[in-house]
């Protein structure tokens, strides 16, 4: 008789990839389906959300055909979903035009009324600060821009929330995503009167809000005639990508910190409650364990630096290969810093990067290097923050593609001066998201039980005293850059957007 399996959705941004994990943690099966973004604007970033639906149903449907599972062993479906995009829903819960998604910059002016209009209790009941690309200032920006679309809203929705509703017919929002709309009161977990006051919105925009574990059932008749799933497929809830990464990492105690190279890069910390307050430096938002919390800094450019530097510098080599030329060069690049700051920051959309210190004798060994270092000092910055409020960490655990190179892993923990460890079979938020649908199949008692199931840990990479000294004299000069290029990089960008 086949193997129980549960399928974990990643619904990423460039590419949905779902994953059929068996009982012990196994990845018996994986099927990804890309889609594009639609930029008809600089700044703008949309997506169409019936692609997700398409793309995921396309994955489902070869898990079946192509990789022979049968629609009786799909047990549970969970999800791990891109934040913050914003869905719009008529009152026939049909799509009124394509989603604003969190890398959308438009919304600026829409943050600036936010901060005027709020001030600090926007920070006290949402946790966060206002930044563009989260789901309340892309709704702002609707209400004052496509008056006509604005009126038709019924609901509004997260990415995946809106895929989970396009299975089950059930429309709720899961809790780690609404948090990232920043129209949520955090330490209650409940939607926020104030932002829906402050800003003419109505309570029925908003949907019922669940657990990420939370059985919200099996799919509906209308799915599994489309998909070939059973009607008996269990339903769970899900979580944001990054919440949903922390659990496929076990990030699950405060001692822990999580540090990943994607796209983007993320520093991101458990919290067992809600009292600490980072004053907004870093974003904080419900966890997809019930009732926890997880913080994060978010550097936008991490591995998306590496993969520029390969395209535009070093197409001729593969990324391992380009990688190991940095070993010929050395801590600190031969003088060489790199900041990653290429497509700006949340916190300043028009700063931009740089490397600084450009000799005659430096190679390209010594140019990659540089990006590596340049993008774990950003890290560190983060890791500052952190340190500020009294957290001290013993392991840093690493994931996402930058992860793979063993150098980098060392960088990591020489920069950081902490214990760094990869995980075994690394898949990202997708195995988070398998975790969430086992626990929600009462597969295991509690996430906690079913990540040290489905989780193991890899190599661990100790700091070398003598290195943790050379880098942190180069990070002293790094953390200066920032300021003194700032104006720099504004002037330049203005003068392009003449
Ligand atoms: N062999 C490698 N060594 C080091 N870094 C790598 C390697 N392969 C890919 N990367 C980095 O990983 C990034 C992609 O990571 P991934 O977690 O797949 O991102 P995302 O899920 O955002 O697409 C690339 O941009 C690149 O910088
Ligand atoms: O906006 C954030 C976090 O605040 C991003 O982490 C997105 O959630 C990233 O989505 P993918 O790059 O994983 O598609």
């Amino acid at each position: 008789m086949p193997k129980d399996v549960v399928l974990g959705v990643d619904l990423g941004t460039s590419a949905v990839k779902v994953s059929a994990v068996d009982r012990q943690g196994n990845i018996v099966a994986q099927e990804t389906y890309s889609y594009p973004l639609l930029q008809s604007a600089p700044g703008y970033s949309e997506q169409n959300p019936q692609e997700w639906v398409s793309g995921t149903t396309v994955a489902i449907v070869r898990l079946i055909l192509n990789d022979h599972l049968t629609a009786e062993q799909i047990k549970g479906i969970s999800f791990s979903g891109q934040m913050h995009g914003l869905v719009t829903l008529d009152k026939a819960n049909k799509v009124i035009r394509p989603a604003i998604l969190w890398n959308d910059t438009r919304a600026t002016k829409q943050v600036q009324e936010i901060n005027n209009q709020l001030g600090d209790d926007f920070l006290q009941v949402t946790r966060n600060r206002a930044q563009a690309g989260f789901t309340l200032p892309s709704l702002l920006w609707l209400k004052e821009n496509e008056t006509e679309n604005f009126a038709k809203i019924h609901k509004i929705v997260t990415p995946k929330d809106y895929l989970r509703y396009r299975m089950t017919g059930k429309l709720q929002m899961e809790i780690s995503d609404a948090a990232g709309t920043v129209a949520l009161d955090v330490a209650t977990g409940t939607w926020s009167n104030l932002v829906q006051e402050a800003f003419g919105l109505s309570a029925t925009m908003f949907p019922e809000i669940i657990q990420s574990i939370d059985n919200v059932g099996p799919i509906s008749d209308t799915y599994a005639e489309f998909s070939g799933l059973s009607t008996k497929t269990q339903e769970i809830g899900g979580a944001a990508d990054n919440a949903a990464g922390a659990v496929g990492a076990a990030i699950l105690k405060p001692n822990m910190v999580m540090s990943s190279i994607g796209t983007s890069g993320v520093v991101l910390k458990y919290e067992d409650n809600a009292d600490i307050d980072y004053h907004g430096k870093v974003t904080f938002f419900n966890h997809a364990i019930p009732h926890k919390y997880y913080s994060m800094g978010v550097t936008l450019s991490a591995g998306y630096s590496l993969s520029w530097f390969k395209k535009t510098f070093a197409s001729d080599l593969s990324f391992d290969e380009m990688v190991a030329l940095a070993q010929e060069s050395t801590i600190g690049a031969h003088g060489l810093i790199f900041t990653p700051y290429i497509v700006g920051e949340r916190g300043d959309g028009d700063i931009r990067g740089s490397f600084i210190g450009v000799d005659g004798t430096q190679t390209r060994s010594d140019f990659v290097r540089a990006v590596l270092e340049g993008i774990i000092y950003s890290f560190k910055d983060l890791f500052a923050i952190y340190e500020n409020t009294g957290s001290n960490f013993e392991t840093v655990v690493a994931i996402g593609g930058g992860a793979k190179s063993a150098l980098w892993l060392q960088i990591q923990a020489d920069i950081f001066n902490t214990r760094v460890v990869a995980l075994k079979n690394e898949q990202g938020p997708g195995m988070g998201a398998a975790i969430l649908a086992a626990v929600g199949l009462g597969w295991f008692e509690s996430v906690q039980d079913a990540a040290n199931t489905f989780t193991s840990f890899d190599k661990t990479y100790e700091p070398n005293p003598a290195s943790v000294a050379k880098y942190d004299e180069y990070y002293q000069i790094y953390k200066r850059i920032y300021t003194q290029t700032a104006a720099l990089s504004h002037d330049l960008l203005a003068l392009r957007r003449k």
